[in-house]
């Protein structure tokens, strides 16, 4: 550009110039940025993380209850069995899970979530990513696990469970074990489906048949072994 054409200022200029509009932070332009931010650092943070299960739980639990010790107790016996633990780095059962797998040596990650009346990561989170978004985070457990164990939990949990299901019988991701600890808990929602929802035509037998439900941490990760062996064995090489 020269003479007439070239702007009075340089690019270098308009981007180090303090802008006093600031309505852009709040479009969704900008927000797209931010979320393309969300899903690198996630990316980045999780790329060589190498095997995981994702463990949900509510984030209620007490610590000391026996449901926390059950968190603990799968987490530890995942460590044992080669897996890192993935969590979503609060309170209750997620700090089970990320104190079992700390303690037993293996790697404790916790995807925290920005929320109003926000905890922090617990203190059993050795690898730590926080994001903004919900969607964000919830491909994370999804993308770098091999699995779900899924402790009793509220709307949170369930949201998570059905967000598995509802990927694997579209085959949007390529079946992985999903193993419910707690008969009591879950069998009310498994006769549920298995018999309303199910005589209704709403779902498959099969969607149903995707479900495991164990009393123990042990059963819970002889689960999630056997299934994975299944499947990789069933990979074309
Ligand atoms: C005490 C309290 C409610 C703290 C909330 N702090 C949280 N921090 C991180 N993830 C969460 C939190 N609450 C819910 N979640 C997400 O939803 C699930 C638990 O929800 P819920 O308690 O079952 O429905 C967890 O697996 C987690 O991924």
């Amino acid at each position: 550009m020269r003479g007439k054409y070239l702007p009075a200022t340089t690019t270098d200029q308009r981007l180090l110039d303090k802008d006093q509009d600031t309505d852009w932070v709040h479009t969704d332009p900008w927000r797209v940025m931010r979320i393309q931010a969300e899903f690198v650092e996630g990316f980045g943070t999780l790329a060589e993380l190498g095997p995981a299960i994702s463990v949900f739980g509510s984030a209620r639990l007490k610590h000391g209850s026996d449901l926390y010790a059950m968190g603990e107790e799968v987490a530890r016996l995942l460590v044992d069995a080669g897996y890192a633990v993935i969590t979503g780095g609060g309170p209750g059962a997620m700090e089970a899970a990320n104190k079992g797998a700390h303690e037993a040596g293996g790697t404790s990650v916790g995807l925290g979530i920005e929320l109003p009346f926000e905890s922090g990561l617990n203190d059993y989170v050795d690898l730590g990513v926080n994001f903004r978004y919900f969607f964000v985070r919830k491909t994370m457990f999804v993308k770098y696990a091999q699995g779900y164990v899924v402790l009793p939990g509220g709307f949170g949990t369930l949201d998570e469970l059905f967000e598995a299901l509802t990927l694997a019988q579209t085959q949007k991701v390529t079946s992985f074990p999903v193993v419910l600890i707690g008969r009591s808990f879950w069998e009310p929602m498994i006769e549920w489906l298995g018999t309303t929802v199910l005589e209704h035509g709403m779902i498959a037998a099969s969607d149903v048949a995707r479900l495991q439900v164990v009393d123990t941490a042990a059963e819970a990760v002889q689960a999630i072994v056997k299934e994975n062996a299944v499947i990789a064995a069933s990979r074309p090489e």
